[in-house]
């Protein structure tokens, strides 16, 4: 069913995804929709205690609300100085309706504060790693697939970069000498989070075949 589909609907109002998501399936011919394009969807309390759960409760929200199969995202990022916060909390580090750029400086802020000492001074605060979780959920059969991935970098204080969104310019990529941000839509999919687990769903669906 879902593969025969030229419409995808995600079920997110975050631009920067819509924007990755269109990417993903445009060589498939596939059209992407976001909640934008369906205002009467309600908003979602995003109260699970893990990404997956955030994903399953988005799918089933806006899948069963339009009787379509949906896609969703729920994602974030985890840093080891910080005991993985601010994980599912990503979003709303800041304070409710935070923006990306407030919810950067509250990171630097909390990682800067944590440095001990002047000759510590070195622009890499600490390992972390985005998370991003997917489903699709079809509200004719009930059933969810589900996948995952994720990527490991630094925070770095020297942020750079305007590509991407959310904390992209703060995340270093050692492999690449690059904040995410300064990536090409083609490399963050290429080696991203929200990639990996596009490849994993993508599997999970060939079997079904
Ligand atoms: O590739 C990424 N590059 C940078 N930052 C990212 C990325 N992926 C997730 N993030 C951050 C942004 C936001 O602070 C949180 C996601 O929160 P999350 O609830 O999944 O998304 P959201 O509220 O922006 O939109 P929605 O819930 O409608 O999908 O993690
Ligand atoms: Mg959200």
């Amino acid at each position: 069913m879902w593969l025969e589909q030229s419409v995808v609907v995600v079920a997110t109002r975050n631009k920067g995804k819509i924007r990755e998501f269109a990417h993903a399936f445009a060589p498939f011919g596939k059209q992407v929709k976001s909640m934008y394009d369906y205002p009467e969807l309600p908003d979602i309390v995003e109260d699970g205690k893990t990404f997956a759960e955030n994903a399953f409760k988005k799918a089933k929200t806006v899948g069963d609300a339009l009787r379509l199969p949906v896609l969703a995202d729920d994602s974030g990022l985890c840093v080891d100085a910080l005991n993985g916060e601010p994980g599912v909390y990503s979003a709303r580090f800041a304070g409710a309706g935070a923006s990306d750029q407030e919810n950067n400086l509250k990171l630097l802020d909390r990682l800067e504060s944590r440095q001990l000492g002047d000759d510590t001074e070195q622009p890499l605060l600490s390992p972390a790693r985005f998370v991003c979780a997917l489903i699709l959920y079809d509200p004719v059969s009930g059933e969810a697939l589900e996948a995952e991935g994720s990527v490991e970098g630094w925070i770095t204080s020297e942020t750079a970069g305007s590509g991407g969104f959310g904390y992209d310019p703060l995340f270093y990529l050692s492999q690449y000498g690059k904040t995410m941000a300064e990536l090409t839509l083609e490399e963050k999919q290429a080696i991203s989070h929200r990639g990996a687990a596009l490849r994993q769903l993508a599997a999970e669906l060939e079997k079904k075949q």
